[in-house]
């Protein structure tokens, strides 16, 4: 099928990617010219692993990029994979994915054949039909449900892991209004369901908009309790891994996203908490587990700076910083628990010395004047203390490197460095 895409951004270019993968043909719109360029000539705009490859095999051929919307006129479906980012207060904010719904009208209005609208962003109950697909009857001079369709098909798929995830999903959501376009969709992805047998769950528009923030809140939510409980196992001196680990045999429970420590960051759990908190009192509901999971998660980088200061006075001192990205695996350092953490640390008056495997670049933008250093052992020398924020693997066989350190202090927020001899180790939760 031919397919159009609108954003190129960590979900954009990847489903982009794992789509000409499974057959199709498909163009990203984007307005970043340098994102379009990078992609015609195989070259991915984001870290990810297994994209590069991809774009790399696919870009300038069955997978293209261009600026100009008019490329949607010869496809079957557009996917609006646009940010959704959060107002001040937290509730969505729908400015970019309203432009693109009306310049995606203005071309569908010279388009005569019928035309599915899949909304992939994550947006609140009732943003798809009312306000996205108004705009596109209002730009395009269309009816819904006769000349297109709008569906909603949120994405479940993480950083990090971004291409595997897309291609191996647990489910698939159409939410659709009518028959039309859920067979649409399911053409669509007959290659991913025949390839890898998930669970397709087909249900309204409402629902579908919603089950993308109900299993953002609930895994973030997750998150916040075991990091309350290590909290708590540390007061007590208990190994909050240990406890997570029985847990987490009780089917109930399950094994998974029981990881305590400095708490989540990232482009969507935060986003997506506030959202759906502003939503929720939008209506007069006050929804205070999601709160306190948020609140919670706030207090993280503050009780990994208290550890600090137990055994070091800040101010003066200089303070390695281990990981940047708000996960391994990503570049992206959007809400990433690194930003307050960097921020109290110049606050308290510490000199800040970063590293970062892949994610330096993109954290210059926020803090363009601390040092940043190309290896772990830069960082670790003549430094009163560390701090591990991101568990890249190559922190877990860090040894002889924190020899260098004029005081071996190591803050570990991740539990991922060896609590070894050289070093007066201290986990955040454990
Ligand atoms: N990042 C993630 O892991 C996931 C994100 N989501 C949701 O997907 C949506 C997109 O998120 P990301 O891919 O992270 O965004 P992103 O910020 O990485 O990329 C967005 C892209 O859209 C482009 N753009 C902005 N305005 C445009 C316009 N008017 N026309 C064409 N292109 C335009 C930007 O240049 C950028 O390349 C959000 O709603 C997010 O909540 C859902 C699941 C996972
Ligand atoms: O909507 C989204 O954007 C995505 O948000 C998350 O994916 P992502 O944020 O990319 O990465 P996660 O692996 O979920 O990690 C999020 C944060 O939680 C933290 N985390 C995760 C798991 C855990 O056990 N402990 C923990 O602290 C991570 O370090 C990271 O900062 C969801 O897992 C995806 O299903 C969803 O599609």
């Amino acid at each position: 099928m031919e397919l159009s895409i609108i954003g190129s951004g960590y979900v954009g270019t990847t489903v982009a990617a794992c789509f000409a993968k499974l057959g199709h043909s498909v163009t990203n719109i984007d307005i970043d010219e340098e994102v379009v360029e990078r992609i015609n000539s195989g070259d991915s705009p984001i870290h990810e692993p297994g994209l590069g490859d991809l774009v790399a095999e696919y870009g300038g051929n069955r997978l293209r990029a261009t600026t100009d919307y008019s490329a949607i006129r010869d496809t079957d479906a557009t996917f609006l994979a646009l940010p959704t980012p959060s107002h001040e207060d937290g509730s969505i904010d729908t400015s970019i994915i309203k432009a693109g719904a009306r310049s995606l009208g203005e071309t569908l209005g010279t388009k005569d054949d019928y035309h599915l609208v899949i909304v992939k962003s994550t947006v609140v109950p009732g943003t798809t039909e009312d306000m996205l697909g108004s705009i596109i009857e209002e730009t395009s001079g269309q009816t819904r449900g006769e000349q297109f369709d709008v569906a909603m098909n949120p994405e479940f798929l993480r950083e990090g892991s971004a291409v595997e995830d897309f291609l191996n999903p647990d489910k698939i959501v159409f939410g659709t209004e009518n028959k039309r376009a859920n067979e649409r969709l399911a053409n669509i992805f007959e290659p991913l369901i025949i390839k890898s047998n998930p669970e397709v769950v087909e249900t309204g528009i409402r629902e579908a908009e919603m089950i993308k923030y109900a299993n953002n809140a609930f895994l973030a939510t997750k998150v916040s309790l075991v990091n309350e409980l290590g909290n708590i196992c540390k007061e007590y001196e208990v190994d909050a891994y240990e406890v997570t680990d029985a847990i987490g045999l009780d089917e109930r429970i399950g094994e998974r996203f029981l990881r305590s420590g400095v708490g989540w960051g990232g482009s969507c759990f935060p986003k997506d908490t506030a959202a759906l908190v502003a939503a929720a009192r939008d209506r007069g509901y006050e929804p205070s587990i999601v709160e306190a999971a948020i609140e919670v998660n706030n207090k993280q980088p503050k009780r990994l700076l208290n550890l600090l200061e137990n055994h070091t006075d800040l101010p003066g001192k200089r303070i390695a910083v281990l990981g940047l990205a708000f996960k391994p695996g990503t570049d992206d350092v959007r809400n990433s628990r690194s930003i307050p953490i960097i921020e109290e640390l110049q606050n308290i008056g510490a000199e800040v010395v970063a590293y970062d495997p892949v994610a330096v670049e993109n954290m210059r933008e926020h803090f363009p004047n601390i040092e940043y250093v190309d290896s772990v052992s830069l960082a670790l020398k003549g430094a009163d203390g560390a701090l591990v924020v991101t568990d890249w693997d190559e922190f877990s066989v860090l040894n002889d490197e924190f020899e260098q350190m004029k005081n071996p202090i190591v803050v570990d927020g991740r539990r991922i460095v060896n609590n070894q001899d050289n070093i007066t180790y201290e986990g955040l939760t454990w």
